[in-house]
């Protein structure tokens, strides 16, 4: 038993021992199970890494391939290139050698060329040299010859020295005789101009008109203005000398002279109206020559203006330095002369009467009494009247000037000045006149109403010549009555008032034949002589005395009116109606009346007449307070509507206007001019603007 169980003991164990071998051996199949499956996926993993080997490898082949083929053409354009470039220098190694032949052979050519060279200018070279000998041994030659020639020279600038000192002495005397002559010329011409002061002759300027635009490609008529006043006309429709007219006056103003230059030529004339003289300045040409322009301007600026402006204005500053010694009155008249009426430029009464003119001036100065008086103060109190002056002139448009003046303008301006320390007085009367244009009927194409203006103008410019010629010939009837211009311009023509013409030429040849004709007649004018121009001053005592005449005068004339009433009441008692022969005592009274008259013609025979406005058809008569009375007026009446001639008298003894006048006979129209100059003056003072225009008359 033991042995068995030990047999089974040990069969026992072997079989635990089997178990355990038999547990490892399973545990070691499962760890080679495991081992064989890492080994299996090993394997996948390299079966897939060989691929990709595989795959990199055949990549890797081809790219070789593509590589090798690459290099393979790389290596065949190369060798072509290299066997190209082999060819290319092949040939530059060929021209290379040929340039350099060539090179080697142009060398030789210039090293023979400049062995030439070198030959040819030693050769100059010697020739230069001998030259220079033969020019070294000219100059010798010269030189002694310069130094004969110097001694030459010396003498004779030596002998000119003489001969041009002798000159010297010549020319002095040349110079002294020409400084001389024109001392003796400036000597002649005061000399000249005093002579004509105190003859009085007209001064004559005359004022070219320059070409207006548009007019650049006319000709000239005007040959040449000499410095003394000479201007010569050429007139091409004439032949040689014919076609040359020469005329002298006292100025030539060119085209180019300026209005204050103008002016300044003429203001000591004006300046002299402050001094108590009387002045005439007037405008004499065919239309459109510029007489409008000379006496008031083209314009409104102080450049501008014409001699009426400056004239004015002048006055004015005078008179402001002269205050503290004298003291001024100005005053203002402005007329015009149309169709042989004389208007009043001043006037706001459109339908005015026509207004009488005084042969003489009246003792105050007045020509035309009637007309406005203005008393002004200041230049722009002139500018506004002026204004106002030339809106009211009749003006009209001919075929020779747009807008041509078919009236006569007369801008009167009266000063009277009072000495303040010695009482004594003066008056000036300052006539500006700016005609109407002479021109021909026929080439100013004018007709109808233009006809007539132009007719009345060149009737009364023609009266004017005929005045003119009188004057000149120093006839004993001068015919002032033949026109309304003739008898205001009166006392400026034949008194002794100082006379100045602008004669006005338009320089076109057109017009060659009426600038002829007016510098003929301005050529007339400068002859007359009115004689020496005297003052209106008046010392105090003379005044008095003056005063005194005139009222022993004035009780003289009024003895004469009772006288005369006295006859007139005769006259009109029936028993006395008529006489024995039957003849009207009116007859008698107009005797009485005349034998006055030849009382008062006898006393003086500077008596002033007084002519009324009439015009040709006589419908004058009444018409102005002034007016001569009609044959069937009596004398009393006539005694009361103006002044007879005896009355008339006291105006004026000798030419020389009395100061005063007799109150009764105080000139009627004296109480109209004021009353209607209130109706302007009135508002003058207060300033020019206030000065209304009255309606502008243009004639059509
Ligand atoms: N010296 C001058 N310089 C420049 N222009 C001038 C001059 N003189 C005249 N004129 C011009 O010539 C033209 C005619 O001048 P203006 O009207 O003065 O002539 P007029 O002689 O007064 O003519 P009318 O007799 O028809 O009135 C105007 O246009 C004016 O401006």
């Amino acid at each position: 038993m033991s042995t068995r169980r030990c047999n089974t003991d040990n069969t026992c164990l072997s079989f635990q021992m089997a178990i355990n071998r038999l547990e490892l051996v399973k545990v070691e199949k499962s760890k080679i199970d495991e081992r064989r499956k890492i080994g299996e996926q090993d394997m996948v993993r390299l079966m897939r890494e060989k691929e990709n080997a595989e795959n990199t490898v055949t990549n890797l082949q081809q790219e070789i391939q593509v590589m090798s083929r690459m290099f393979e053409e790389y290596r065949e354009q190369m060798e072509e290139k290299t066997s190209q470039m082999e060819e290319h220098l092949t040939l530059r190694a060929k021209e290379a050698e040929f340039l350099l032949t060539q090179s080697k052979k142009r060398v030789e050519e210039v090293e023979t060329a400049s062995e030439l060279q070198s030959q040819l200018w030693s050769k100059k070279a010697n020739t230069f040299r001998s030259f220079m000998d033969n020019q070294k041994l000219s100059i010798k030659d010269i030189r002694i010859s310069s130094q004969s020639i110097k001694q030459e020279m010396f003498a004779l600038q030596m002998k000119w020295r003489d001969e041009i000192s002798n000159i010297g002495l010549d020319l002095k005397g040349l110079v002294d005789a020409a400084e001389n002559y024109h001392g003796v010329l400036a000597e002649n011409q005061k000399l000249f101009n005093e002579v004509q002061e105190l003859k009085g002759n007209i001064r004559v300027y005359c004022r070219v008109r320059p070409f207006l635009p548009g007019q650049d490609g006319k000709s000239t008529a005007v040959d040449y203005i000499g410095e003394n006043g000479e201007i010569l006309i050429s007139n091409p429709s004439k032949q040689g000398k014919d076609g040359y007219r020469m005329f002298k006056f006292n100025k030539i103003f060119n085209t180019h002279v300026s209005q204050a230059e103008v002016f300044s030529d003429i203001q000591p004339l004006i300046r002299s109206v402050l001094d108590g003289f009387n002045v005439c300045i007037f405008a004499y040409g065919q239309t459109g020559s510029g007489k409008t322009y000379t006496m008031s301007g083209p314009g409104k600026s102080k450049e501008d203006w014409g001699v009426n402006y400056r004239a004015l204005n002048d006055l004015f500053d005078i008179s402001l330095k002269r205050r503290n010694t004298f003291s001024y009155e100005v005053e203002v008249q402005m007329v015009e002369i149309y169709n042989e009426q004389v208007r009043d430029l001043l006037s706001n009464d459109i339908a005015q009467k026509r207004l009488g003119i005084w042969s003489t001036s009246q003792p105050n100065g007045l020509v035309v009494p009637d007309a406005s008086l203005i008393p002004v103060k200041s230049t722009s109190d002139v500018l506004d009247l002026m204004e106002i002056g030339q809106a009211n002139r009749a003006v009209g448009s001919t075929a020779l000037n747009e807008r041509s003046s078919r009236s006569h303008s007369i801008l009167t301006v009266h000063v009277r000045g009072l000495d303040v320390k010695n009482g004594s007085t003066s008056r000036g009367c300052l006539h500006l006149i700016d005609l109407a244009g002479s021109e021909r009927v026929e080439r100013s194409e004018a007709t109808g109403d233009r006809l007539k203006e132009a007719q009345h103008i060149n009737k009364s410019l023609s009266a004017l010549g005929d005045v003119i010629f009188a004057l000149a010939q120093k006839n004993a009837h001068v015919p002032y009555r033949n026109s309304k211009l003739t008898q205001v311009l009166q006392s400026s023509l034949g008194g002794q008032a100082k006379t100045l013409m602008f004669v006005q030429i338009n320089p076109d040849v057109e017009s060659c034949s009426e600038t002829i004709s007016t510098l003929k007649f301005a050529e007339r004018v400068s002859g007359v002589e009115l004689g020496a121009a005297r003052s209106n001053k008046e010392g105090k005592d003379i005044k008095d005395l003056l005063e005194q005449v005139a009222s022993l005068k004035d009780t003289i004339s009024r003895k004469d009116m009772e006288i005369e009433q006295l006859q007139v009441n005769k006259v009109k008692s029936p028993s006395s109606l008529t006489d024995k022969s039957g003849s009207s005592l009116l007859k008698q009274s107009s005797t009485a009346s005349q034998q006055n008259q030849l009382i008062s013609g006898s006393i003086g025979s500077g008596e002033t007449e007084y002519e009324d406005n009439a015009s040709d058809d006589g419908c004058s008569v009444g018409e102005t307070e002034y007016s001569v009375g009609s044959a069937s007026e009596s004398a009393a009446d006539r005694m009361q509507k103006g002044p007879s001639r005896l009355t008339r008298f006291f105006l004026t003894k000798n030419g020389q206007p009395a100061a005063s006048r007799p109150k009764p006979k105080e000139p009627a129209p004296k109480t109209t001019t004021i009353g209607r100059r209130n109706s302007i003056a009135s508002q003058v003072p207060t300033g020019a603007s206030s000065i209304k225009p009255p309606k502008k008359r243009v004639v059509q």
